[in-house]
């Protein structure tokens, strides 16, 4: 329930949750869980997808403005009675009836988020006008009210990066993060804390069920080969025979988790009655040189390891304290790094056409 907060006495909401939809008690109502997954057409989110559709009591409805996701990753659902797709941007409003609502939408790579910050004056086609800030604060705002509406519960997918460049290693949750408010990566990383900011007002003030939950690093298949996150990076450049990109100085660390073990944890986070935010993520922790050398062992030995500039405001070093998940949750990762990478590479080759 809401007033069954993780995070101490502060977030004691004012009000109950407001009551379900109407719709719910109608006489076409189903016994099914109606879910809306928001970037349901990327990377987590369709992996998400299709755990949710294993579960036949669930209908789920995926919004995706196909920024950075494609259709591609949830064709064998398109078609399925119990599965829609939608193309719409989340920063308008979005009216449907349902009883959770999983908020992946936003871009997550580096190079994505950084593209159109707020709003580009191009005229390049809509779909490229990525919003990074619109995208978590008025699109946090849309699907906040939505979940007001309908009385749905609402589980926002938040970043280590709130974490900043962080000066508490590991970080737990109680960790209020060192972050640059003007730099080049503010909008994603910023934009996420105030996107945390509205769930918790919301549950405050109006009662709306929240569950947050802060994801270190994922990696699995269906990233985008030129998504630019290290992971894929670093596994099509081995696939390619081309150099692995190491940025500088390559001695900075992040801690890889597979996406099954992701999606497993965000809906044990969805289904039980802790608000957040938890960390989710695998704290094994690797320096960017050790992550090159294990994809280069794994994947391809030939290819070089080759240093670049790096950019502005990398964070130098992130392990998520996963005590809270392993309590509240009971949830902790399992496939380690070396099992991991294998599984993408499987993927990568494909979409590459580099048959092993
Ligand atoms: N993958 C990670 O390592 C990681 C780490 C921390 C947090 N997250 C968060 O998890 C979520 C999913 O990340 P991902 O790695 O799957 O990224 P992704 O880029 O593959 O997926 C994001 C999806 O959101 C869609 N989208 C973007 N802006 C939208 C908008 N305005 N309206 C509708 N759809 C929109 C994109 O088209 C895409 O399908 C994001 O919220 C991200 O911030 C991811
Ligand atoms: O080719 C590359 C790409 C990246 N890197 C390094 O790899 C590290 C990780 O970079 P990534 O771009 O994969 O991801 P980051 O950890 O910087 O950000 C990620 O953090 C959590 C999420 O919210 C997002 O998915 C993303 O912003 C950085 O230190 C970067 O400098 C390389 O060494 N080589």
């Amino acid at each position: 329930m809401a007033n069954n907060s993780s995070n101490g006495d502060h977030q004691t909401p004012k009000k109950p949750p407001p009551p379900p939809s109407p719709l719910r008690f109608s006489k076409f109502f189903q016994s099914n869980m109606r879910i809306l997954v928001t970037g349901g057409a990327g990377f987590i989110g369709s992996h998400l997808v299709d755990k949710l559709m294993e579960n036949e009591k669930n209908e789920v409805i995926v919004a995706d403005n196909y920024f950075t996701g494609s259709k591609d990753n949830l064709r064998k659902w398109i078609g399925h009675p119990r599965f829609e797709l939608i193309r719409h941007d989340v920063t308008e409003p979005l009216l449907v009836e349902v009883d959770q609502i999983y908020h992946l939408a936003c871009p997550a790579s580096p190079i994505f988020y950084k593209y159109n910050p707020v709003k580009s004056q191009s005229n390049m086609p809509a779909y490229v006008l990525q919003q990074t800030i619109k995208t978590n604060v008025i699109g946090t705002l849309n699907m906040l009210g939505l979940a007001k509406r309908v009385g749905a519960r609402i589980l926002l997918t938040s970043t280590s990066e709130v974490y900043g460049d962080p000066l508490v290693h590991p970080q737990p949750e109680t960790y209020w993060g060192n972050v640059n408010p003007i730099g080049v990566r503010s909008c994603y990383d910023e934009g996420k804390r105030v996107a945390e900011t509205l769930m918790f007002d919301y549950h405050r003030q109006h009662g709306i069920e929240i569950r947050i939950a802060r994801i270190f690093n994922t990696y699995g298949p269906r990233m985008n080969i030129d998504d630019g996150r290290v992971v894929s990076n670093f596994i099509a450049q081995a696939i390619r025979g081309e150099p692995l990109t190491v940025q500088a100085p390559g001695t900075q660390t992040r801690s890889f988790c597979y996406v099954s073990d992701m999606v497993n944890g965000l809906i044990r986070l969805m289904e039980g009655e802790n608000t957040g935010p938890i960390n989710i993520g695998n704290p094994g922790e690797f320096t960017m040189i050790e992550l090159a050398e294990t994809v280069k062992e794994l994947i391809n030995p030939h290819v070089e390891i080759k240093m670049v500039e790096n950019t502005p405001d990398d964070p130098r070093q992130r392990k998520p304290d996963i005590t809270k998940a392993k309590e509240l949750l009971e949830w902790e990762p399992k496939i380690k790094l070396r099992d991991g990478l294998p599984l993408m590479e499987e993927d990568f080759r494909q979409r590459l056409g580099v048959p092993k």
